[in-house]
């Protein structure tokens, strides 16, 4: 995949120049007169990096810059300027400008410069065909997208925000990028459950360290005040911020702390936009747990065609249990398909209606009375038992999983215990 240069320049004539000569040497190439229209491409992250010239009409891109490494703080930024002061070039080794280019500088030079920024920050570099940043699995082009960002965000310090569907490889991502940080202190993980139980603490326990904060998606207001100021007023010995949560995580938190959040965004994608990686990761679920089963290439293609519930582990599931059966020799198509119809097709939705339908089928047998109440009742202590047993007996936490208000569980919980009593 070519890298997208964006070109922040005024003067029209140039900007051809400049444009033509980057698509020349292979570059995907963006170009703007406009520093919002820049910031909006690179909020959009349409762009791996950024050309600006300092003098655009009357404004000063260095004092938008603060603006650009908000966005993304993770891009190279090259400042190509006629001004040779002292004042440009502090302030572009100041705020972390890749290179500075005087006007008028060479065509081949500013490739160059392009080139090396983008090897110096980040393009990674797999390991071996398979794997990408940190051993992660990995090599359509959506993955080596968020490799890319991983290996630049490894560089600095900033929160970053792992979004991505659930089972697609968040937390372990943020664990990855705190491993290559090479961060020396605590790594602490906590959900939702933790973080209201702990609350603030938590910033002591990881301080020096780092604190990979997950599914941000069911944080509620107290969680996010407290996550919001320390972002907003970090500390010495303050611990790097790393938070995961579903692609529609603006629908959920309030734009504060999203947009202190993302200050670094790494984006995995579902396996259905992942290609090929599929039967690679597969594979390597299945090395990881010593398998002597084989893969064959009728077996790869069919994994990669599958849809697979539950994301990358659900894939790992599957593999897992085939790992263990102690069968050797190739693995079969049927094999796998049966695997995934056992661990992942399952629909839990359809497993509820047949019992349902044994419950109200058993009862009407008997002649009962008052069968749909009872059948209430046992789906509320199923789902309630379920909810308090994931949210650790926390009710705030077990409401929202629910869909419910806080006093309403209550309400519900204290009739269905009035209801057992009576029993
Ligand atoms: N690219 C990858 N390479 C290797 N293993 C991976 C990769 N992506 C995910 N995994 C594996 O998949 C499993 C699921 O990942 P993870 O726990 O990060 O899921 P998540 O649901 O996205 O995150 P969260 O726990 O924050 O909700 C992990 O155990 C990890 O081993």
């Amino acid at each position: 995949m070519a890298h997208r240069v964006l070109i922040l320049e005024d003067d029209e004539s140039l900007r051809l120049v400049i444009a033509k000569a980057l698509s020349r040497a292979g570059f995907e190439v963006r170009a703007t007169a406009s520093v919002d229209a820049a910031l909006e491409r690179l909020a959009r992250r349409e762009v791996d990096v950024l050309l600006a010239d300092v003098l655009l009409g009357r404004e000063s891109f260095l004092d938008r810059l603060s603006e650009v490494t908000r966005v993304r703080p993770d891009i190279p930024v090259i400042i190509m300027s006629a001004q040779t002061t002292a004042r440009t070039a502090i302030e572009a080794g100041k705020a972390g400008v890749f290179e500075y280019l005087p006007k008028p500088f060479d065509l081949n030079e500013m490739v160059a410069v392009i080139k090396r920024s983008l090897e110096d920050l980040g393009p990674v570099i797999p390991v071996s065909p398979s794997q990408g940043f940190g051993g992660l699995v990995g090599r359509s082009p959506a993955m080596q997208e968020a490799f890319r960002a991983l290996g630049r965000l490894a560089r600095t310090s900033s929160p970053v925000l792992f979004t991505g569907p659930d089972g697609s490889g968040r937390a372990h991502s943020a664990r990855v990028l705190v491993a290559e940080s090479g961060i020396a202190g605590p790594v602490i993980e906590a959900g939702p459950a933790r973080m209201r139980r702990e609350g603030p603490a938590l910033l002591e326990t990881a301080a020096g360290g780092a604190l990979i904060l997950r599914r941000a998606e069911h944080w509620d207001d107290e969680i996010q005040d407290w996550v919001i100021e320390a972002l907003e007023t970090p500390r010495g010995d303050s611990p790097r911020i790393l938070a995961t949560g579903t692609p529609d995580i603006g629908r959920h938190v309030r734009p504060a702390l999203l947009s202190h959040l993302a200050i670094g965004r790494v984006q995995l994608p579902p396996l259905r936009e992942r290609g090929e990686d599929r039967a690679l990761l597969f594979a390597h679920f299945l090395a990881e747990h010593a398998s002597p089963r084989e893969m064959h290439d009728q077996l790869r293609a069919f994994i990669n065609t599958q849809v697979w519930p539950g994301e990358v582990l659900g894939l790992k599931r599957v593999a897992l249990h085939l790992s263990m059966q102690g069968a050797r020799g190739p693995l079969s198509i049927e094999e796998v398909e049966a695997a995934i119809h056992e661990f992942s097709s399952r629909d839990p939705g359809a497993d509820l209606s047949e019992a349902a339908a044994r419950f109200f089928g058993a009862a009407l047998a008997l002649g009962e009375s008052g069968i749909g109440e009872k059948a209430q009742i046992a789906v509320d202590r199923g789902l309630f038992s379920a909810a308090l047993e994931s949210s650790n007996g926390v009710r705030q936490d077990a409401a929202k999983l629910l869909g419910l208000n806080r006093n309403t569980l209550t309400r519900r919980l204290s009739a269905l215990s009035a209801d057992s009593d009576e029993t």
